[in-house]
């Protein structure tokens, strides 16, 4: 994600700050993006170069797509040094997310689903229960998500797309999601394009009435990480907006970005 956003800005004419991390100590490589050198560090450097990066580049916003056990350790670090951030990570404890980011008064925008289409049917799942509360209760849910292999949680979009299904009527044991992160299944069984092995999000929810005789199929399924890439500069020349217009509000969502007008 992080190459496939530094890509999206670029095409976007956004100016790249030159650096990125690794959570490996020893990498001492530089990646071109665009006419960008971009010079990638260890976590041991981290808060003196992003603290450099606050000083260098007034108006820089952090995007965070690492691994779900980051998320926490590097919100409080862009919260301690004032670096406005675009969290797409999923995963970590989002409870604490949120707490450092009131705490400390930065600016963020958290979102576990990052592409705008996708987060127009979250905002009508939520709507639909907040409407329709107990509308399918005695239904029964299915949920399959498969991920790319290297994916370590479980589809943060999913949760969220349960605890709307919750709202109308279903409980759901999320124990019981189907993950699939085999790429042999993900051919045979999902129909997972093969280009797309190292990279998509297929979502499939199935509901059953008591009595089978009635059943809803929704799907939402991304090849490629272009959706997000997007979705994410959007996101982040929204929250840059709320910055410099120093917004009461500090903690934004991809929901806010789409009420803005950023839905195209
Ligand atoms: N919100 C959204 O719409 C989306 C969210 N995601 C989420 O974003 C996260 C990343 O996804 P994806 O890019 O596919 O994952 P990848 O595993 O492909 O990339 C994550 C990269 O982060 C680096 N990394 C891990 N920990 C750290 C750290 N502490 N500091 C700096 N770098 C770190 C790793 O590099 P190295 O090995 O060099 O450390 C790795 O290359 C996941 O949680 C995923 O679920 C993904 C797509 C869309
Ligand atoms: O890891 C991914 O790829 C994705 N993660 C997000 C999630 O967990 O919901 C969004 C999307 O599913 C892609």
């Amino acid at each position: 994600m992080g190459l496939s956003v530094a890509e999206a800005a670029v095409r976007r004419g956004l100016h790249l700050v030159p650096v990125s991390f690794s959570s490996r100590e020893k990498v001492k490589t530089t990646i071109q993006v665009g006419q960008t050198d971009i010079r990638i560090y260890g976590p041991s450097a981290r808060e003196d170069v992003l603290s450099s990066v606050a000083d260098e580049f007034p108006d820089v916003i952090v995007v965070d797509y690492t691994a779900p056990d980051s998320v926490n350790s590097n919100a409080e670090l862009y919260c301690k040094l004032g670096l406005p951030f675009v969290m797409g990570t999923t995963g970590g404890n989002q409870q604490l997310l949120y707490k450092s980011v009131q705490d400390s008064k930065n600016y963020a925008l958290i979102s576990p689903q990052m592409g705008k289409q996708v987060v127009a049917f979250l905002a009508i799942m939520r709507i639909f229960a907040e409407q329709f509360p107990g509308a399918f209760s005695g239904y029964h849910l299915e949920v399959l998500e498969s991920h790319q292999a290297s994916k370590k949680d479980t589809s943060g979009t999913a949760k969220d797309v349960i605890a709307s299904f919750e709202k109308l009527g279903v409980p759901y044991d999320m124990n019981r999601m189907v993950k699939i992160r085999d790429p042999d299944q993900q051919l045979e069984m999902v129909g997972v394009p093969k280009e797309h092995i190292e990279g998509h999000a297929f979502h499939l929810y199935h509901l059953t009435s008591p009595d089978d005789s009635v059943s809803f199929e929704f799907q939402h399924n991304v090849c490629g990480r272009s959706i997000y890439a997007e979705g994410t500069i959007d996101a982040a020349i929204f929250l840059h907006r709320k910055v410099q217009s120093k917004d009461s509000k500090r903690i934004y969502d991809m929901e806010d970005v789409l009420r803005e007008g950023y839905m195209r």
